[in-house]
């Protein structure tokens, strides 16, 4: 049959240009067909598997560039565009032209930046002169210092006169962030009017978040960090400028694209005044500029597949003077416990201070063999006497979790029985031992952050890795051998694949590859990603290349778009509901996109804004999934088509929530 369809095939059906075919060392696409079918050889095999895979790739890169110049407006901003991602380090603002409160900031900072972070805040700052939003993912290994960087892309807008918001995880990083902000603003010049600065999460009392509400939406707050309280719908802002979302991956798309709701209306605030702002007066109905930090490093490989939309920064080095964080493994056994005691006493008597992470906070009748942290609080104690012992964990309320952090922080406790929680951004300089207790429930990535809490000084760190059973030791060498994010990353990539490394929750989000293999065809995504910038540098639109303009319609999701009465659509306001069944009979919908791929594009009028809101003959369930488009909503928004759309699944990658395969796209007039 297969021998059949191959002798049937065109010879001339490649809609691949030929210069990038030549460039990229590529098989024509019916050598390809032949060669996967009955190659002559195995090296004939090897190339056209390339092929095939090449062109998995190149269209899923094409296909989001293309959409992304879709969206803007002059030829300029596309190519500006198109530069940005060719040619990264081309793109940046040079300290002198920093705003002025960003200069100071920096100035006021008790270290110099490394060359990475130099360079990371130079890109971001360049995306935030221009017109279009950035939407930017900050990479690097653990303790890189990324939390610098984003407090300097948060001092250059609101420099500008606008505001900043700032999303963690977790209550406790929130309060760490927000205090070390403060500390660092104390020690600037007095002669300039500083940032007000405040904190959000669910434990704000209400009066007092009430207030940081009213505040926010008038101006007076340039400059909030918090918790997820910080997407709610009662959140409003006068001139949310930049969006910094740290530990990205914590969040869903979902979650992070909320902010695009959050449009700015408003002129800028009263710190203007200063400020060497070049924004036009076109950004007024703008989404705010966002920036996604990652502090489990993903390969580039990965982060291509996932984020081919997003500009990638990565800091590369570490600030100077860290020593790296000596790792041993231990088998949990009774002399396996009693070296560990005997460290961690050597430790606490040379000065030092030690986590002692669990997996679990309570011993489980149904897991005797975790040691939990609660549990084993007296043992240690007793153990240890004459060094004080502190618990922290995820049950507690917020101001006892915070307390018991400070009191390890300022060495009134000296040892720190924990849970993961802290495993993301806790930052204690002076911590030099960590041990982690049954070590194989953990992932190695996940061990790799929990490292990284210690070493973050100067003091020289350990951290013992006691694993239950000698089967499990094997897994935790890696880590003994490497503490590079990167390379451990890559690691877990090769060993356990994609889906694994990233979880369930991200790895929903990669498009489906048939032939392609993520973890060993890394190079050909590359040069896939650099082939679709070149055809689009010759030509935008595809005019150029009409045969590869048709294949990639081909390959993007067929949409039926059904009439719609544009008559009372007010192109200022739009507002956006998706359902995961589209339903006639939820009222007069509108609109609707022509086009998606791994994430649809919403194309809008230009100079429009998308305001997200309830709609009002909605049920909850639609509610909650009007919130989900928002996701998608990385983009420029330019063009509206009107109708009502139904589409079937994309053929490379799938929406969230594709159960079906159906999906309804509606948008709605106010
Ligand atoms: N250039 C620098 N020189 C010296 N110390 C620095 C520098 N940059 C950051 N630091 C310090 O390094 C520590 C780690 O920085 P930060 O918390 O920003 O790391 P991070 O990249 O967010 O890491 P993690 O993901 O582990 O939280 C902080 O104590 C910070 O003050």
């Amino acid at each position: 049959m297969s021998s059949r369809v191959v002798r049937a095939l065109v010879a001339d059906v490649d809609p691949i240009p030929k210069e990038i075919i030549q460039e990229f060392g590529l098989l024509h696409l019916h050598e390809a067909y032949i060669g996967i079918h009955q190659p002559k050889n195995a090296e004939e095999a090897d190339l056209a598997r390339k092929r095939l895979i090449f062109d998995e790739f190149f269209y899923l890169q094409l296909g989001r560039l293309f959409q992304m110049l879709e969206g803007l407006g002059s030829q300029m901003e596309k190519d500006g565009l198109l530069d940005k991602y060719s040619k990264p380090e081309l793109n940046a603002v040079y300290v002198e032209d920093w705003s002025n409160l960003t200069k100071k900031f920096l100035k006021a900072l008790p270290y110099s930046l490394t060359s990475s972070q130099l360079s990371a805040s130079s890109q971001i700052i360049w995306d935030l002169k221009r017109p279009v939003p950035m939407n930017r993912l900050l990479q690097g290994d653990v303790g890189c210092g990324k939390t610098i960087v984003a407090f300097l892309a948060c001092m250059e807008v609101i420099g500008s006169g606008y505001q900043a918001a700032f999303m963690v995880p977790t209550e406790l990083l929130a309060i760490q962030h927000y205090e070390h902000l403060l500390n660092l603003l104390e020690t600037m010049d007095e002669d300039q009017p500083k940032p007000s600065v405040a904190l959000l999460t669910g434990s704000t009392p209400l009066k007092q978040s009430r207030i940081i509400r009213r505040d926010l939406q008038s101006g007076d707050i340039s400059m909030v960090i918090g918790t997820h309280s910080l997407i709610s719908e009662n959140v409003e802002f006068s001139a949310l400028r930049i969006a910094v979302v740290d530990e990205q991956q914590r969040f869903g798309v979902i979650q992070r694209g909320r902010f695009n709701s959050k449009l700015y209306h408003s002129a800028p605030s009263s710190l203007s005044a200063s400020n060497t702002d070049t924004s036009s007066e076109g950004d007024f109905h703008m989404a705010p500029h966002v920036l996604a930090m990652s502090a489990t490093p993903i390969p580039r490989t990965l982060a291509l597949a996932l984020y081919g939309d997003m500009s990638l920064t990565q800091i590369t080095d570490l600030p100077p003077g860290r020593v790296p964080v000596e790792t041993y493994i231990f088998e949990g056994n009774y002399d396996g416990f009693e070296d560990v005691y005997k460290m961690m006493r050597d430790e606490l008597e040379a000065g030092g201070r030690v986590y002692l992470v669990y997996p679990v906070i309570e011993q489980s009748e149904q897991l005797p063999q975790l040691r939990a942290a609660t549990a084993d609080i007296e043992v240690i104690s007793h153990r240890f006497q004459g060094y004080n012992c502190g618990l922290l964990h995820g049950k507690m309320k917020s101001d006892d979790k915070d307390e018991a952090l400070k009191r390890f922080r300022s060495g009134v406790t000296r040892i720190l029985l924990s849970t993961q929680v802290i495993e993301i951004g806790v930052d204690v300089p002076d911590a030099s031992m960590m041990v982690v207790m049954n070590a194989e429930r953990f992932g190695i990535a996940q061990l790799h952050q929990l490292r990284g809490r210690v070493g973050r000084g100067a003091r020289k760190s350990k951290c013992l890795l006691v694993a239950s059973t000698t089967r499990c030791l094997d897994r935790l060498k890696v880590l003994e051998k490497s503490s590079d994010g990167f390379y451990l990353a890559n690691m877990d990539l090769l060993l356990r694949g994609p889906g694994d490394l990233l979880g369930k929750k991200q790895s929903g989000h990669l498009p489906e590859f048939p032939i392609a293999r993520l973890e060993i065809d890394g190079n050909i995504l590359q040069d896939a990603h650099a082939a679709a910038l070149k055809v689009l540098g010759e030509s935008h639109d595809l005019e150029r290349f009409p045969a590869l303009k048709a294949e990639l319609k081909c390959k993007r999701p067929r949409i039926d778009i059904a009439p719609a009465d544009l008559s009372e659509l007010d192109p200022q306001i739009i507002t956006v509901t998706f359902c995961r069944y589209w339903s006639p009979g939820l009222g007069k919908f509108v609109a609707l996109y022509e086009s998606g791929g791994w994430f649809p594009m919403i194309t809008v009028k230009m100079g429009a804004t998308i305001k997200q809101t309830n709609a009002s003959s909605a049920k909850d369930e639609t509610h909650l999934l009007s919130t989900e488009i928002a996701g998608f909503m990385d983009y420029p928004i330019s063009r509206a088509t009107i109708g009502t759309t139904r589409h079937r699944r994309a053929p490379y990658g799938s929406l969230p929530n594709d159960e079906d395969g159906v999906h309804g796209c509606s948008m709605r007039c106010p």
